[in-house]
């Protein structure tokens, strides 16, 4: 398994969980009796997560599932604060060109079709079949910009009625893995709501709570003889 996380912040309990149990370390590989986990820290945004993905999958094969774990805004608000989704569909969603009026022209729209792993809407989805895991599935986007201005968030909704977890990593790893022909488990918990910017309502320590419980009750399989 790869484990991978923007910061070594969202993820620490679940890597000092896992270091108690595993039988040895080799770098930032923990090996278990049946199987290991590879941890990688790839930096916040999309360029660092693309580049570090590439590096890594250009590196040699990954052994078990892709997990990428962190925290998300969340802009539908039927979603609660510490509330930990799958991420089932991914999209970026500044990729494209901005016509005079301000309107956003996706790729296929200027001449410029994406093609696989991309559908034909320009989303990212897991392909039929994939593993069913005890969370909620939510359409997640990606942007490079965290959304902070009333105006422009409305903009988004319109726009992207179905999106509904905002984060700065996860069209990257959809991308990679997709391409990769490798199944995306992106788990993100809701760190605050996507709103006009006010980081005093951002519930961070509770969401880093709630995604470490997660990981470690979905990991502990892997960590058992
Ligand atoms: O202080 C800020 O404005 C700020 C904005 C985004 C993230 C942070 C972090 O400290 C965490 C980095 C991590 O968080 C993800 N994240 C969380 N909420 C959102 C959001 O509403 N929109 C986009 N990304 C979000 C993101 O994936 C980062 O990796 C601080």
């Amino acid at each position: 398994m790869l484990l991978l996380s923007a910061t070594p912040f969202e993820i620490a309990p679940t890597v000092a969980w896992l270091r108690d149990r595993a039988i040895r370390e080799e770098g930032n590989v923990l090996v278990f009796a049946r199987t290991s986990v590879e941890v990688c820290f790839t930096g916040v945004g999309l360029p660092a997560t693309a580049f570090a993905l590439g590096r890594r999958l250009g590196s040699g094969p990954v052994v078990g599932p892709m997990v990428q774990a962190g925290v998300g805004g969340a802009l539908d608000p039927t979603l609660a604060l510490g509330e930990v989704v799958r991420i089932t569909s991914e999209r970026f969603a500044d990729l494209g060109a901005e016509d005079p009026a301000g309107h956003h022209l996706r790729l296929s729209d200027i001449g410029l079709p994406p093609g696989p792993p991309f559908d034909g809407e320009e989303v990212l989805r897991l392909p039929p079949g994939y593993a069913r895991l005890p969370f909620r599935e939510c359409a997640g986007y990606s942007v490079n910009r965290v959304s902070g201005n009333d105006q422009s968030i409305s903009v988004l909704r319109r726009r992207l009625p179905e999106a509904q977890v905002e984060s700065m990593e996860g069209a990257a790893f959809f991308y990679a893995c997709l391409s990769a022909g490798l199944e995306p488990v992106q788990l993100r918990a809701i760190s605050n709501y996507v709103e006009a910017r006010n980081r005093a309502n951002w519930r961070m320590g509770e969401a880093i709570g709630a995604l470490n419980a997660a990981l470690q009750q979905m990991l502990l399989p892997f960590t058992q003889a």
